[in-house]
């Protein structure tokens, strides 16, 4: 039987001082493979992306975390020198997030990419989370790899919601590494999952035709070690599968 494949946008940086790089850290490309797929990396071509053709390669679409932040100017905010950007990838990632949930592409959105999603979908974002009166410190406390990753916090799940009957219970520990979040969420998204001090830790799509969940944490690091981690992505996996038959 052949995986399903899933395409993954990729970031795009300007490395060492040289020349721009696509990239997509492996941890993505391991959870992708976890999901039981191929994993296939998507140039962020920004206006050049040829949104259709792209979405006749995969059979779901895996949006990742980024250190880099979506330009402002996307969810009507004004732009902040020295911002950390992507123009490329959003340019690549927001009407792929479009046309992927019109046509009911699978999707899982990941810190970035749900990030993306929102605010691909008309939503807006904290750009520091922090500094917003009432909120938690949502950033990684620094140190090592495993010290950055470790759950940080609480979610509780939405009563009745997806996730909730993937999680299997009310309530998860989860990672926590970003700076941004949810202010405002679109309207054709429906919350998941929160953390304590009410931001959105997680949504899915109303009424979408294909599997459509985001999450603010990291399912994919360590994903192995994790049971939610692997219930999301067993989920995400199998609805690739599905259309994978579907498009025989
Ligand atoms: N820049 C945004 C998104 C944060 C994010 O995606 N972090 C991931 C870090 C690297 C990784 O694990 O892929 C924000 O700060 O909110």
């Amino acid at each position: 039987m052949k995986h399903p494949v899933i395409g993954i946008p990729c970031c795009r940086w300007w490395l060492k001082e040289s020349q721009f790089f696509h990239l997509v850290g492996e941890k993505y490309v391991r959870a992708a493979v976890g999901a039981g797929g191929l994993p296939l990396l998507l140039p962020a071509l920004g206006e050049a992306t040829p949104v259709a053709q792209m979405l006749e390669l995969v059979d779901g679409l895996l949006f990742t975390g980024s250190p880099s932040n979506i330009e402002p100017h996307h969810y009507g905010a004004a732009s902040v020198d020295g911002d950390f950007n992507d123009p490329e990838r959003d340019a690549t990632t927001l009407p792929l997030i479009r046309a992927a949930i019109d046509a009911g592409v699978p999707v899982l959105g990941i810190c970035r990419g749900f990030q993306e999603i929102n605010v691909a979908l008309g939503g807006t974002l904290h750009r520091k989370v922090h500094e917003e009166p009432g909120m938690h410190d949502h950033r990684d406390p620094g140190g090592t790899l495993d010290e950055m990753y470790a759950l940080a916090h609480p979610v509780r799940f939405v009563e009745g919601g997806v996730l909730q009957a993937l999680a299997g219970c009310t309530e998860a520990q989860v990672n926590s590494l970003h700076g941004q979040g949810i202010a405002r969420l679109a309207p054709a998204l429906a919350a998941e999952a929160h953390a304590p001090d009410g931001l959105v830790e997680a949504f899915s799509v109303k009424g979408a035709r294909g599997f459509a969940l985001a999450v603010q944490w990291h399912p994919e690091w360590q994903h192995q070690d994790n049971p939610l981690s692997l219930a999301i992505l067993e989920a995400f996996g199998k609805a690739c599968a599905a259309r994978r038959d579907r498009r025989g």
